[in-house]
This record gives structure tokens, sequence and C-alpha cells, in this order.
């Protein structure tokens, strides 16, 4: 199966295309702090305006749950695509309605026009027929260079394909050429990091995941959840208590397929989440109950070290601790660069992916001495897992 590309599309100037990019970066005080996914979308954006087209971005920041929230709005990240891209970005205060269709037929050929955070619709997640009808009213032309939402069937990214004719962008197109190559037949031993805070969306993806790999390195707050589920009191520690029942299947999971589970033995607690807080390395048994986990300890990096001296392949999602605060980017920092020394080595082919975890990669400064490093987190393991992504699937689809 194949899916069309830019290269496909002749003619579009004065087209409206919509174009579906994911600007879900991190941010501190209102300023993006790790601009890699902005820059991976400049080259789809910039080779549609060279070529005429209206280029109207479609994105989501956040989870605002389907309404206005103020903290979410895409207006701040307008700005800092139009320093990446040093072009003028105009911006409409909603992605549908008025608002959107005044800003669209307001652009001049090659224009660049940013549509309000889609999910303060709730149509948008749901992707309800009626909202993506709105949404395909402003374009001609429909493109998704958002492989890392590409695990989402919504409005914009899959419902759209199905009203518009549907290509891929630059940055789908490489990142799936990128994966293919680096773990389309990945030499074993396979070692998987899986770690950071979006605990409840990803800890399905493990039933399976523990499936495919050799060993399952489990950090950061999905790891809490974990050692929860075994009866370890983690305090205040950032921890999905509901998701108990799901961790030990897992777990069991993982004993039927022979896949090993390291899980922390110890951790760097404090009791505020700031950088330089008070900290103190303690046994995972033995957490206070005011205090919270923002790190794994130096036995535990040791441990996992060890697993990254092993594997063959690695691949990563979600840093092993609150990695922008120091000093909790410790393991986060230590694992990277060994995971960088044995790439170099030839020893490792090594594909770390994520909004966050990119950002970690960068801090520790390794992103250019790892195999690959993809935008996308839980898209990347769907796809690690051979789960179908919709957002890729649909564009197959296409005739
Ligand atoms: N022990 C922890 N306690 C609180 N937050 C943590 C902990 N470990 C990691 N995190 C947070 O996880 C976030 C990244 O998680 P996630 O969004 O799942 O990763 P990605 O965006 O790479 O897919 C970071 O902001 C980091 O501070
Ligand atoms: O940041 C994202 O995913 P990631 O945290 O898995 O890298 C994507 O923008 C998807 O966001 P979502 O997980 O809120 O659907």
């Amino acid at each position: 199966m194949t899916f069309k590309t830019l290269d496909d599309l002749s003619d579009i100037a004065g087209k409206r295309v919509l174009v579906r990019v994911d600007l879900n970066v991190p941010t501190k005080d209102g300023k993006v702090t790790d601009a890699t996914r902005i820059e991976r979308v400049v080259p789809t954006i910039r080779e549609l305006s060279e070529k005429g087209a209206k280029v109207i971005l479609l994105a989501h920041f956040g989870r605002p749950k389907g309404e206005p929230v103020e903290e979410m709005s895409l207006k701040p990240i307008a700005a800092a695509v139009e320093d990446i891209i040093d072009q003028r970005v105009h911006f409409a205060a909603d992605c549908i309605g008025e608002a959107a269709a005044t800003a669209v037929a307001g652009l001049e050929n090659g224009d660049i026009l940013l549509l309000e955070n889609t999910r303060f619709h709730k149509g948008e997640e749901k992707n309800d027929a009626e909202f993506t009808k709105a949404l395909a009213a402003n374009g001609d032309i429909y493109i998704n260079d958002a492989f890392s939402a590409a695990h989402r069937a919504h409005a914009s990214t899959e419902g759209l394909a199905h009203l518009l004719p549907a290509y891929a962008g630059r940055t789908m197109q490489a990142e799936l050429e990128a994966l293919e190559a680096g773990l389309g037949n990945p030499k074993r031993p396979v070692v998987a990091i899986v770690g950071g805070a979006k605990v409840s969306t990803k800890i399905d993806l493990l039933t399976n995941l523990v499936k495919k790999v050799d060993a399952l390195v489990i950090g950061g707050g999905m790891a809490n959840t974990f050692l929860a589920a075994q009866g370890i009191d983690v305090g205040k520690s950032l921890c999905e208590h509901d998701l108990a029942e799901t961790a030990r299947s897992i777990l069991t999971e993982a004993e039927t397929s022979g896949c090993a589970i390291v899980l922390p033995v110890d951790g760097v607690i404090a009791r505020e989440f700031k950088a330089g807080a008070a900290n103190e390395v303690v046994d995972i048994k033995a957490i206070p109950a005011d205090a919270m986990v923002l790190d794994v300890g130096a036995k535990s990096i040791a441990a996992v070290n060890d697993w990254v001296s092993k594997a063959e392949t690695l691949v990563w999602n979600g840093p092993l601790g609150a990695f922008e605060i120091a000093p909790f980017d410790k393991a986060t920092v230590a694992v990277a660069r060994h995971a960088a020394s044995r790439t170099k080595s030839g020893a490792l082919v090594s594909v770390a992916g994520g909004g966050d975890t990119v950002s970690a990669m960068n801090h520790a400064g390794v992103a250019d001495d790892l195999t690959y490093v993809s935008t996308a987190g839980g898209a990347f393991l769907e796809w690690m897992e051979g789960k179908p992504l919709p957002g890729v699937d649909i564009l197959h689809q296409q005739k």
C-alpha cells in the first residue's frame, strides 16, 4: 500500500490547502521550549507556499476537552511558527465558522494561516460529521503532516480525508520511511523504555508491546502506577491508581511472553515540583507519604543502562523523570548519553520519540547521535506494535 504525497500535487496556485500539523510543543510560561515539531513541518508549509497555495494550518494544543481554554490557545504558537519559517503567519480565533472563513477569504496566494485549536470543539475528538464538514468548507485539498497525531481518529487527522483529496506531507512521509528503515526488521534484543506522564493513554499500548520486545523498562509517572499496583506506597507521586488492574495484567502478559520488566528499585524524592527542590534518594519501598518520586535513582539508572548495553535495538518514549527541572533530569540524561554512545559505536539502533522525549534528548545533547528521533510518542509506539494508525490508513485508501 502506498499513499499520495506532495509529488502528486500539481497546479496548486490559489488552492486552499488544509494542512494538519502537530504543534503540540512543550512550552513554559507561554514560550516554546522545544521547537522540533515546528521545524519538522516547515518543509511542507514552505513547499506549498512557494507553489502559490493558500496554506491553512490545523492543529491541536493540549487536551482542552472540547471547549476553549485560554492557556491552550495556539495564538502564541503562531508567533513561534512565524519566527522559524521567517514568513508572516496569520491567525484566526476559531477553526470553523465566520472567523475561519473570513481569515481564509483574506489570504493571497502563498499566504499562511493558522486556525485556533481544533480541540476547542467537541466534534474534533468525536470525528463528528458536521464538524468535519465545517472544517472542510475552508479547503480544496487536505494534507496530513502530523504523524505524531495519526493514532487519533479525529476530524482533522482522519475525517477530513473522507471529504477532500488527501495527501501525506513531507514529515509524515519521512517519519514512516525512517521508522521502517530503523525498526522494520529490528535486531534482538529489543529493549523499550516507556516513561513520561501520559499514563492512561499509553498504558494500554504496553499489553502488545511486551509481546514484541525482550525487555520493557518502565520509568517516570508510568512506573509509579506499576509500583502502586504491586502494593508499593508511592506517596504523592504522579500515579493513576485506578489503572492498577491494567498494570497487573500487563505484568502477567510480560511473563507469558518472556519479556523482562525493569521497574525502578530506588527513586529521587522531593516535596515540591520545582527546580532545585530539596531531594534525596530512597529505596522504592520507603517513599514517605508526603513525598513524590520525580526521578529514578542511581541503582535504577545502572539497571536500565545494563539493558541498554545488552540491547541491539532501543525504542524510547517518555522521560524517566521530570527532566525539565534539575536535578530530576539525571536518569534521563545518563541513559540518553549511554544510548547515544552505543549508537555512535555502531552497536545499537536507537529510536526515541514523543514531544517531551525529543525535548529531553535535546536537553541531553544527544538528538543528533541517536539513529532516529521521531516527533511521535504514542503514534510511534502504536506503529511499533503493528497497530493500524487511522490517520495513515485513510491516506492509503485514497484512489
Ligand atoms: N516521576 C515523574 N513525576 C512527574 N512527572 C514526570 C515524571 N517522570 C516524567 N514526568 C513528566 O512526563 C512528561 C513527558 O511525558 P509524555 O507527555 O508522556 O512524553 P512524550 O511527550 O515524549 O510522549 C514530562 O513533562 C516529565 O516532566
Ligand atoms: O503530543 C502528542 O503525543 P505524544 O505525547 O505521544 O508525543 C500528540 O500531539 C498527540 O497528543 P494527544 O496524546 O493529546 O492526542
